[in-house]
């Protein structure tokens, strides 16, 4: 079987934990031991997240005195595949000794003219209370918006098309390999009229990404882990339910918060609608039950 395997930002850095490269490798390598029994027996692909990441290399970068300018959100990108990539490929490398392991650089198409660029959704950096957000968002220029109870800065997330090395990815997943990739969404990047790529300011959304990816693999099925059991229906009202099956056609019925859940509910919909095949949400260290049923959000095209 073949799966994609999103790893939220959120494992890798809960809300409110220092982002310790220590702590980051820790959290690396306990999601990883969450999913090595899948790699060990499946063909497995395995995208992350990186908006608490990019944000943090952001406030660094426009930090650094010896800048003219700092560096933008297409370069940190790559930087975070690099060093989140690191991490994942040495625990994998670590967990399952004599599998061969990969963590690549790659990029995702996006639209020049995608109306994203002019209306940041995607959370970056860390979380602050109402004043200091606001504060920060008139000194440095940003976009923010309420995260939970909490404010962030956000970013523009253009819609992925195309993961421009997928004919690479795929020969590595039939060479045997774990293939690491897709990381952050990947770099986002646009194709100019003479066919040129070059780098857009953005950050692309790694659920959508992965999706985008997972169709183009044939996977056989799309898990994405977060930090929460399933799907919740009437997430911050009175009466949560948890979602455990349900049909594209359901959930889509539902309204899901953008920027964190949206884009989830999204991604798993149009799995199934393009595949026919099994898509789910759910806990990272439920990973092995989601894949058998028995945990998480599961959406076939039947809802059974
Ligand atoms: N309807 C919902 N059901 C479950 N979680 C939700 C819902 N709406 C918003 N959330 C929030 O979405 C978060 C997961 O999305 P996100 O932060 O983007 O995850 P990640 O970075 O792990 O990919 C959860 O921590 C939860 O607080
Ligand atoms: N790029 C991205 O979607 O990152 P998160 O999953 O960390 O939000």
């Amino acid at each position: 079987m073949r799966i994609v395997i999103a790893i939220g930002g959120n494992a890798l850095l809960q809300r409110g934990q220092k982002p310790d490269a220590a702590i980051q490798r820790a959290n690396a390598l306990r999601a990883i031991e969450a999913l090595a029994p899948l790699a060990a027996e499946h063909e497995v692909v395995i995208t992350h997240g990186n908006g608490p990441q990019v944000g943090m290399l952001a406030l660094e970068s426009a930090a650094d005195p010896a800048l003219s300018i700092p560096y933008p959100l297409d370069v940190l990108g790559a930087q975070t595949q690099g060093m989140i990539g690191y991490w994942l490929l040495q625990a994998l490398q670590n967990s399952l000794p004599g599998k061969q392991v990969v963590a690549l650089l790659d990029q995702t198409l996006v639209a020049a003219d995608d109306p994203a660029f002019a209306a940041p959704t995607k959370f970056v950096g860390p979380v602050y209370d109402s004043e200091t957000a606001h504060r920060l968002a008139s000194e440095r220029g940003w976009s923010i918006a309420a995260d939970g109870q909490y404010w962030r800065r956000v970013v523009p997330s253009p819609h992925p098309q195309r993961i421009v090395e997928t004919r690479v990815i795929r020969s590595l997943l039939y060479s045997g390999a774990i293939v690491v990739c897709a990381g952050g969404g990947g770099i986002p990047v646009v194709r100019g009229e003479d066919g040129r790529l070059s780098g857009v300011e953005a950050v692309v959304d790694k659920d959508l990404a992965t999706e985008v990816l997972a169709e183009a693999l044939d996977a056989d099925a799309m898990l994405l882990l977060t930090d929460v059991p399933a799907v919740v229906r009437g997430f911050s009202g009175p009466n949560p339910t948890p979602i455990s099956r349900a049909t594209p056609a359901a959930l889509r019925r539902e309204n899901f918060a953008a920027g964190s859940m949206g884009p989830k509910v999204e991604a798993v919909c149009r799995f199934v609608e393009m595949t026919g095949d099994t898509a789910a949400i759910g806990a990272l260290e439920d990973a092995a039950l989601i894949l058998s049923g028995k945990a998480g959000t599961v959406v076939t095209p039947s809802g059974t």
